[in-house]
């Protein structure tokens, strides 16, 4: 990237990297924060006074059932300069490239199937209108499942924000940085880190760059939660305080029109506010957006011999009702040791209950020695055979096995319960490799009785 990074700005990147320098975060995942921009905003000692503090209005925003289990409890009390509840009336719009669950568009694909990257849009496109879902599963209403897009985009969004009452979003940006403004603050995500914005929160994303991609992973289930660590003990994987929440930053600009997108049921609905509805002064809460480096985290594996399955690479996992089986963990392939003895080191050849889908970051991924590039997918629904190409094989199989520092990469993976239909236009995309089945063309035969 970096066109912009040392130049002159435009479609406002420079006022949104002035923006995003050296912002303040309150830490830790789960926790209870608290913050207010203007001292005295937040009430003390109770939620909802007979009147809130400076002339505010209090709300609360819930992301789980008012009864669910405290442990998993998640609510967040907003106190703004206008209710939420004052808008007029959403009209539905065009969805452009975005796609929901239930997916019915094509015929379920036993098939291994990648794409080359998203290619970044010719005309004038910011974060909302760059979305092309990929695929994914379950059904919107029944909040359940998830889908996956690519994101391509050249310009901020300026005077809308998005809220998703179908999901969470988890945000991978693999190029160009991205500010999100959201209802409880501002947050930054470079390339290599991960953003989160919770289901039904505000928000409005600017580029710090002159372009911007990326992937996203949209939840209808259960929140994201870090994983149980069970024997691995109190602290591993995603450690809990490096995941950032944003600081009260309000928007109180007058009489400005600022249209809300709101994506309910599949479809996107607007509605023009004569204000700016991230005008949240104070917050207190556990229902925040927030970001994570996921160069932070802390990778575990075998220390004698074979590869672990790669759910010992668990960043967030969503769980179902069944113990054990997710509807969506994702899962990160940070730089690590390899020093298993007697080992096939790179992922070895499998078929998989769950379906995954990839993506890479940066660098290479160590089980393809070509086609999987940075901004690159792939998906290998259920049960479909994968694992190294024939390159990765024969090298590691003949390779001294002495320790290796694999560090020349980032790929993730969202690794789901149920298979990914994919929408028309990710398996007749031009970027779609439609060679991709001769990766694995060529492993000789070596068996001798
Ligand atoms: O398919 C993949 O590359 C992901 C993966 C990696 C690994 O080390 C073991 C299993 C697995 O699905
Ligand atoms: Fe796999």
């Amino acid at each position: 990237m970096g066109s912009t990074r040392d130049g002159a700005g435009d479609n406002g990147v420079e006022a949104a990297r002035k923006a995003a320098e050296a912002l303040t975060y309150s830490s830790g995942f789960g926790n209870e924060h608290v913050s207010e921009a203007v001292p005295g905003a937040l009430p003390v000692g109770r939620n909802s006074p007979q009147r809130a503090p400076l002339g505010l209005y209090a709300e609360q925003l819930s992301g789980t059932a008012f009864t669910e289990p405290r442990h998993h409890n998640r609510r967040s009390w907003l106190y703004r300069i206008r209710p939420s509840a004052a808008h007029p009336p959403f009209h539905r719009i065009d969805s452009r490239h975005l796609r929901s669950a239930p997916f019915t568009e094509t015929v379920p694909d036993p098939n291994r199937l990648r794409w080359s990257p998203l290619p970044v849009p010719q005309e004038p496109t910011d974060f909302l209108d760059g979305l092309v879902t990929v695929g994914g599963n379950g059904d919107v209403l029944q909040r359940s499942g998830m889908a996956i897009h690519w994101y391509a985009a050249n310009r901020s969004m300026t005077d809308r924000v998005f809220s998703d009452a179908d999901g969470e979003l988890l945000i991978v940006p693999q190029h160009g940085g991205l500010l999100l403004r959201t209802e409880l603050g501002l947050l930054r995500a470079e390339p290599g880190h991960i953003a989160l914005v919770p289901r039904g929160m505000r928000f409005r994303v600017e580029l710090l760059d002159a372009e911007a991609r990326g992937y996203v992973c949209e939840n209808y289930g259960q929140p994201f939660r870090l994983p149980d660590l069970g024997p691995i003990g109190a602290n591993g994987l995603a450690n809990a305080r490096d995941f950032l929440a944003p600081v009260a930053a309000y928007e109180d600009d007058g009489d400005r029109q600022v249209e809300v997108v709101n994506k309910f049921g599949g479809n996107l609905w607007t509605a023009t506010y004569d204000h700016s509805p991230l005008d949240v002064v104070a917050w207190h809460g556990n229902y925040v957006p927030y970001v994570y480096d996921l160069h932070r985290f802390n990778v575990i594996g075998s220390i004698s011999y074979d590869h672990p399955d790669p759910s010992i690479f668990t960043v967030l996992t969503s769980p179902t009702d069944t113990p054990g089986l997710a509807s969506v963990d994702f899962v990160v392939f940070a730089p690590r040791w390899l020093v298993g003895e007697d080992t096939f080191r790179p992922p070895y050849f499998h078929r998989n209950v769950m379906s995954e889908f990839m993506g890479l970051v940066e660098g290479a991924y160590d089980a393809k020695a070509e086609g999987f590039v940075p901004g690159g997918s792939s998906l290998h629904n259920m049960m479909s055979a994968h694992g190294p190409d024939r390159e990765t094989f024969d090298k590691a199989s003949a390779a001294e096995l002495k320790p290796q520092k694999v560090d020349d990469g980032l790929a993730f993976m969202f690794e789901t319960r149920w298979p990914v239909v994919p929408t028309a236009q990710a398996l007749h995309a031009d970027h779609r490799q439609q060679d991709y089945d001769a990766v694995w063309q060529g492993l000789e035969r070596h068996f001798r009785a």
